[in-house]
């Protein structure tokens, strides 16, 4: 066999292979993610906050995590939490959400989110979906989860809850459940390559190794152990999930969450906790070459790498960025929620490596695959990115035959990206070919809004895409087919859509056309109706200025 051992790229498979030496992954089938975490605990970890709160400044230890997910568990089971139970929390990021994830995680059952952004009605989707036993929530969003659901799950308050683990402290033997490998860990919202939101069934197993691996890449790196990183991402999506739940526990690192993201709150914490690494989605980097000038006021000279994924970040950005802060290392990395983390990171390579999304991770196999043959393609050639490794989700909830679109027979992921890697086994996004927008980084999927539209009495035929924007990257633009001589308007669209979606969903923009361009199997055309809906919409801007 032919391996290069610059790209990792093999002549006579087509694959190529990370260029890490891979860390040794667990092998005994008995094991879950909390349970793996908690074996690696150093003596040095157990006092260091492995949380802090941003604003109040309150801590969580090592050790104090440790005990209070045992603790957790053990009053899960208490509420009559089996394994194989879904346990769904609907909130937003606070101090103990890592330890609401790894304390249903320790007694079997299967962590799941919702964006608290979401309405009553994509909640309930969610709900009918995995058919939780149990959700958790705030007091503010409670009302949307307890009016009008059918058989109604057990509901508690997340105040509640946690006033009642911190003020009445237990000692509890350890919680004790066989929990494999192979179990499921959580279920997570992806549209996936197309389609509606599906669940992601994301093992212990992929938990585990994803923590090995972000360990061994991030371990590399000079004092990983004393690193202080920043949660403003959203714990209730995989980027954050992955990086802070697996990642930094993993690394025995600290992280200060911050509950909502505001630029001024960031910059602020920054500051305060001296952050070292700060990982981000573009519109937070658009934000900081935007305000460069209001960031002056702050001390940021802690900050040693700011990490960008979610979505494509802009050239521009990335040039602009680097001038306006010369001291941070800005690198990007990928991954989906299918890969239940992060599969390329820009580590362990020098230089500027800024358009890239880095290098594969341990354990992780690529493959650039042809779009018109199927075939694997060499380095620098573009072809659709296939994975391939341990992180890879099992598949998508109840759904074989959306996992059979999603998985070959040989396992490989197709990720809907059209990707190349170079001679150095850097890969680079080209474009999407996956049906999504992405708005600020959330998911945005055309179907869901479609199906809405389409139900619109003078809608005949219509089409969303993703239009371009700085700030959030892309915003969904709906292109339509009016029926008959209906006059609708933009605005009647606009607000037709936005009291049914969470707000990042909402259409932005409106264009009207006489037909949807179609396959010959009935398939959209997207490619060729963005750019044509593009280029209508830019005429009508101009001749709106004449
Ligand atoms: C911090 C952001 C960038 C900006 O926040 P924001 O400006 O406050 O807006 P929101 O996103 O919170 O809210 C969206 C809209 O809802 C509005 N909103 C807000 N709260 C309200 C309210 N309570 N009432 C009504 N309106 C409201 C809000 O104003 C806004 O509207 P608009 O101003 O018109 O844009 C936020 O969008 C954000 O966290 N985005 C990141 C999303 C994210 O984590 N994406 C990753 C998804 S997972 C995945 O796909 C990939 C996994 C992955 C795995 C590994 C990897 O390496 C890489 C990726």
């Amino acid at each position: 066999m032919e391996v290069s051992v610059e790209s990792g790229f093999c002549s006579s498979t087509g694959n190529y292979s990370s260029k890490w030496n891979s860390p040794v992954l667990p092998q005994t089938p008995h094991l879950s993610l909390p349970s793996f975490l908690f074996s690696q605990l150093s003596p040095d970890a157990l006092l260091k906050p492995a949380f802090i709160d941003a604003k109040s400044g309150k801590s969580i230890s090592y050790g104090e995590l440790r005990s209070l997910t045992n603790t957790v568990a053990h009053v899960l089971h208490s509420l009559g939490i089996k394994k194989g139970d879904v346990v769904l929390v609907v909130a937003p990021n606070f101090l103990h959400y890592p330890l609401l994830v790894l304390g249903v995680m320790s007694v079997g059952a299967i962590f799941s989110t919702a964006n608290p952004l979401h309405t009553r009605l994509e909640l309930q989707y969610q709900i009918q979906d995995t058919n939780p036993k149990l959700i958790l929530t705030t007091q503010t969003l409670k009302s949307k989860l307890d009016e009008g659901m059918g058989s109604r799950p057990l509901l508690i308050l997340l105040e509640e809850l946690m006033d009642s683990l911190l003020h009445n402290p237990q000692h509890y033997p350890t919680f004790n459940v066989i929990i494999n490998q192979d179990d499921i860990a959580a279920l997570m919202y992806s549209s996936g390559t197309t389609g509606k939101s599906k669940s992601v069934v994301c093992l212990h197993r992929n938990f585990i190794s994803m923590s090995c691996s972000l360990r061994h890449v991030w371990e590399a790196e000079d004092g990983a152990f004393n690193d202080i990183y920043l949660c403003v991402l959203p714990l209730f999506h995989m980027f954050g999930l992955s990086l802070f739940v697996c990642g930094t526990l993993a690394i025995q690192s600290t992280t200060v969450v911050l509950n909502k993201y505001s630029l001024e709150d960031m910059l602020v914490s920054v500051e305060k906790y001296k952050v070292t690494r700060l990982p981000v989605v573009p519109p937070m980097v658009v934000q900081l070459v935007r305000l460069q000038d209001g960031v002056k006021g702050y001390d940021l000279s802690s900050v040693k790498e700011v990490m960008c994924s979610g979505a494509p970040l802009g050239r521009v950005h990335m040039e602009r960025f680097s001038k306006c802060y010369p001291q941070m290392r800005l690198s990007q990395c990928y991954g989906l929620t299918e890969t239940c983390g992060p599969i390329t990171l820009c580590n362990g390579f020098s230089g500027m490596v800024h358009e890239s999304i880095g290098g594969l991770t341990p354990h992780i196999e690529a493959k650039i695959v042809d779009v018109r043959t199927g075939k694997p393609l060499p380095p620098l050639e573009c072809g659709e990115l296939y994975v391939r490794g341990p992180s890879v989700m099992k598949g998508y909830f109840k759904d074989p035959i959306a996992t059979s679109l999603a998985i070959d027979k040989e396992g490989w992921l197709q990720t809907g990206d059209l990707c190349f890697i170079d001679m150095l086994g850097l890969v680079y996004i080209v474009d999407r070919i996956k049906e999504l927008i992405k708005y600020k980084a959330y998911q945005v999927a055309p179907a869901e809004l479609e199906e809405i539209l389409l139900a619109h009495p003078e809608i005949s035929e219509v089409a969303v895409i993703p239009y371009p924007d700085e700030g959030a990257g892309e915003i969904p633009m709906a292109c339509i087919v009016k029926k008959g001589i209906s006059e609708i308007e933009e605005e009647c669209i606009i607000s037709f859509v936005a009291n049914k979606v969470a707000p990042y969903k909402k259409i932005r923009k409106v264009v009207f056309v006489d037909s949807i361009p179609r396959s010959a199997s009935g398939k959209i055309l997207r490619r060729h109706l963005k750019a044509k809906a593009l280029t209508t919409h830019q005429q009508l801007q101009i001749s709106s200025k004449l």
